[in-house]
């Protein structure tokens, strides 16, 4: 597989403060990557060097084998949508759908109207004057209309409904299938987007810590549940990642996967056995301390 983009040794430091610290990381072409992490992690941050927003403390980036904060035609080759993208006074969603073509080679206007009409954007109202989901939806056609080689989706649906939501989540689908490229969404709805991630890159605190397969992560550890007492002989001497509890019910996730004998053990205490969500697995990887007392207290 072709590596579109990556990094060695990226550091990012804003004063005494690192950002990102020391992060090798890949992106190959024709993948679905989610970036995930909690509030700070360093996600945006990354991205930005990636987009040739910032420059680099220390390390290396290479965006088609260049250094994109040099090279004008790598960043044609690439969309990011920002959380909270500015336009200029006065500009109406119309004036960004007729200059996007000059920036993005690959740009799909039929496509775009399809969107528009599919997120009942209203073409003619001044920016300023959309609804915080409306200008969310600004950003979610042009980076999907874009069909940049790489397109970088920075928590692209504030304010977005759940229709529109799914609506977003399908027509990337549909596109994607189509038009397969690298998109890399950093979200924090992991649920909703779990089922369309292929790649899973996980920073905490300016760190790497997951770098995996989707496919590898779920089947990395099995949610088991059912009668509370039954869930907690099952797991008993298991390392638990995650617990909930509701009344006499119980669930818990363990760690790993499961023998037969495991599964048949299982079954005859009456539980059920489920893939671990890749909610879970960010919450038990990066919660440190907060994590492990919910545990403890679900457990109690
Ligand atoms: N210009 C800046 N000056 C100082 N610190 C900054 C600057 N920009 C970002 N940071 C800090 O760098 C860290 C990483 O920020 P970043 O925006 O990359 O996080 P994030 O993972 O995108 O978070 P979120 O999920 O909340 O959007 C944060 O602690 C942030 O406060």
């Amino acid at each position: 597989m072709t590596t579109v983009a990556r990094t060695r040794g990226l550091t990012k430091r804003y004063g005494s403060f690192t950002a990102l610290d020391s992060v090798d990381v890949s992106f190959t072409e024709h993948r679905i990557y989610g970036l995930l992490g909690r509030n700070g992690a360093g996600k945006t941050t990354l991205m930005q060097l990636l987009t040739g927003q910032l420059f680099a403390s220390e390390g290396e980036i290479e965006v088609f084998g260049r250094t994109p904060v040099e090279h004008s035609d790598v960043l044609r080759r690439l969309c990011f949508i920002a959380e909270s993208q500015r336009y200029p006074e006065d500009f109406k969603p119309s004036h960004v759908f007729k200059i996007a073509p000059s920036f993005f080679e690959h740009w799909d206007a039929e496509f775009a109207e399809r969107l528009i009409a599919d997120f009942r954007l209203p073409l003619n109202r001044r920016i300023k004057k959309l609804s915080r989901g409306q200008l969310s939806a600004v950003g979610v056609i042009v980076g999907l209309a874009s069909r940049a080689p790489v397109t970088f989706f920075d928590e692209p649906y504030l304010g977005l409904d759940a229709v529109a939501r799914h609506l977003f989540y399908d027509r990337l689908l549909e596109d994607y299938a189509e038009h397969p490229r690298t998109i890399v969404l950093s979200t924090h709805l992991i649920d909703e987007v779990a089922n369309l991630l292929e790649h899973v890159v996980l920073i905490d605190e300016g760190r790497i810590i997951l770098d995996q397969d989707a496919e590898e992560l779920r089947g990395s550890a099995t949610t088991v549940a059912g009668p509370s007492a039954a869930v907690e002989q099952f797991v008993d001497g298991r390392e638990v990642m995650a617990r909930d509890r509701i009344g006499g019910l119980a669930s818990a996730t363990i760690d790993g996967r499961l023998t037969a004998p495991e599964r048949a053990e299982a079954a005859r205490l009456g539980l059920e056995l489920a893939p671990v969500s890749l909610q879970q697995l960010v919450v038990h990887l990066t919660g440190g301390a907060l994590a492990a007392e919910q545990q403890k207290e679900a457990a109690a």
